[in-house]
């Protein structure tokens, strides 16, 4: 484990003088390597690396990841944040939603996370009814997850209403990301999955909730089904980064839930997802190869015994 992440190479700006061009590389170069730039010590990234990003007008991937192992890989690929989702509720634990998930399944999760990485930024969602209540809510919740997990920062959906979470937790130390538009956790008032946004009162509320978030303190924010018009609208607006996920091109950062990406997720996906691996599939074709082996005998072979 040390041994890998010790030969992580230094960025693409600054190659070793001696180092020959095709040196073999333990991580690919991609856009979101340069977030780790100049330092070349594994050190994490850092909310004040995502504002440089912003100036500087550099785009980053953000992933959801709900353990150990598939953190560690898209730590080693270079993703820069990784967000320990409440999707986990649907994705990892079996519910219909996220409205179930409790702050000690995604304390232990976020646990795993951070565990399993090393340049990443973790962020933990916060779930449904652990911060609504009040600020000192948010920041008793929001402080077992730095403390019990170590994330490095926090996650809550709302934008004008959550203000005073959002400020207290801030200034207790604890960075929070914002996420507006298409707010999960509200899904039984919403009643749907559906485009937020649409209209002009619908796009100056969600313009005046990403104000307020950034207003508040908060590092980023999450938009979550709009249009992509307004996405771009409120991106250009904001200083703070904005993480787009079914919002379109113009938004500083995109995230994806990592089990949509990776075609793990059973059924329909929702049309923004694009699928990168059929891991359904490919898992399904490696048990069931499995399972033939075992019933037919030729697994295990001599050379998976002991003799
Ligand atoms: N696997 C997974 N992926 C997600 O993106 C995700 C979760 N789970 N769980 C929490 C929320 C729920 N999300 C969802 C779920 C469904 C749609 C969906 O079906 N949307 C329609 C758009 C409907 C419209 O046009 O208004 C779509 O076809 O994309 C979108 C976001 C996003 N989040
Ligand atoms: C989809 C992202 C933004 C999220 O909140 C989650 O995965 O829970
Ligand atoms: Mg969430």
């Amino acid at each position: 484990m040390s041994e890998q992440h010790s030969s992580v190479p230094q960025p693409a700006a600054e190659p070793a003088a001696s180092a020959p061009p095709t040196a073999p590389q333990a991580v690919p170069e991609g856009p979101g390597l340069t977030l780790y730039g100049g330092t070349g010590t594994g050190r994490r990234v850092t909310v004040r690396d995502l504002a440089r990003a912003k100036q500087s007008g550099e785009k980053w991937p953000m992933l959801t990841a709900y353990d150990s192992m598939i953190a560690s890989v898209f730590d080693e690929a270079g993703i820069p944040v990784l967000l320990v989702g409440d999707s986990a509720g649907n994705n990892h634990l079996g519910y219909e939603n996220t409205i179930p998930v409790t702050v000690d399944q995604l304390v232990m999760l976020t646990g795993a996370v951070v565990r399993g990485t090393q340049r990443a930024l973790v962020v933990a969602d916060l779930p449904f009814g652990s911060y609504q209540v009040s600020p000192a809510q948010a920041l008793e919740t929001g402080a077992r997850f730095l403390k019990e997990a170590g994330a490095g920062a926090v996650k809550l959906e709302g934008g004008v209403a959550m203000v005073p979470q959002v400020e207290a937790l801030v200034t207790a130390g604890i960075p929070v990301m914002a996420h507006i538009g298409l707010t999960p956790q509200s899904v039984n008032v919403l009643g749907g999955y559906r485009v937020q946004g649409r209209g002009d009162e619908a796009a100056a509320q969600l313009l005046a909730d990403a104000k307020a978030m950034q207003a508040a303190g908060a590092f980023a924010v999450v938009l979550e089904l709009v249009p992509a018009e307004l996405a771009a609208k409120v991106t250009a607006q904001l200083d703070i980064p904005t993480v787009g996920i079914g919002a379109g091109s113009g938004c500083d950062a995109q995230v994806l839930v990592w089990t949509d990406m990776a075609g793990l997720t059973p059924g329909r996906l929702p049309k923004f997802v694009k699928q990168y691996l059929d891991l359904r599939g490919a898992l399904g074709d490696a048990a069931r190869e499995f399972a033939a082996d075992v019933v037919g005998g030729s697994y295990p072979g001599p050379e998976h015994a002991f003799h």
